[in-house]
């Protein structure tokens, strides 16, 4: 019998932290109860549509928040109110900044007011991006649940190579902030049928949790 090895805790690259198993699978549930409620209507998942008419291929529901290339608001798609980001969710927030950093100044200051919530099929991917509508240049905290995924980590300048990849399981804790903030980063795959049974799901949920500095 061959035991998994374990996971270590990483920095990718400078203020890039990955934190294997971080939610523990009640938690993983919990949220992912959440996720299911958040992505009813009104304000609920949509597939966002690029300004080039392209159909992204994740859905996404928004808290605080609503996201539309490429800026934020407070309507979502549907003309209705983006729904409220529970304050259990930004502690959470506090809690993995804390942890990815070992920095409590700086997770106690923490107050994202963004949730975006991606939901993958096992067809779905995402390009690589900066996530730069935000004002605030606090980290972007990610957890993931559900299918593993390639997560691809590269520089600030551009979309191309040299790249980090690392695999994001069920559970994981992904912390980008500092001189990574800025960095390009993409899901060029999942890993389809890898998501943990007890979460009795297909696919793979990724809540980023951001700071906007909007008022
Ligand atoms: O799904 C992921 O791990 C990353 C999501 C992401 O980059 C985003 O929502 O901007
Ligand atoms: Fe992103």
């Amino acid at each position: 019998m061959t035991l998994p090895l374990p996971r270590a805790r990483a920095e990718v690259a400078p203020g890039a932290v990955h934190v294997p198993d971080w939610l523990a699978p009640a938690r993983q549930r919990e949220i992912l109860d959440a996720a299911r409620e958040w992505s009813r209507p009104p304000a609920g998942m949509r597939q966002t549509v690029l300004s080039g008419g392209r159909k992204m291929s994740i859905r996404t529901v928004c808290l605080g928040w609503y996201w539309s290339p490429y800026r934020y608001t407070r309507v979502s798609h549907d003309g209705t109110p983006v729904k409220a980001l529970p304050a259990w969710l930004a502690e959470l927030g506090r809690d993995a900044v804390a942890v990815a950093y070992g920095a409590p100044k700086l997770a106690a200051a923490y107050e994202p007011d963004i949730a975006v919530v991606n939901y993958y099929d096992h067809a779905a991917r995402l390009g690589m991006h900066q996530d730069k509508e935000e004002i605030s240049p606090a980290p972007v905290v990610s957890l993931s649940i559900g299918d593993t995924c390639v997560f691809r980590l590269g520089g600030t300048e551009n979309r191309n190579r040299p790249w980090a990849e690392v695999l994001l399981e069920s559970g994981d804790l992904f912390v980008f902030g500092g001189r990574s903030r800025l960095a390009f980063h993409g899901v060029p795959r999942t890993l389809p049928g890898t998501a943990p049974g007890h979460l009795d799901l297909s696919g793979r949920v990724n809540i980023t949790l951001r700071m906007s500095g909007l008022s």
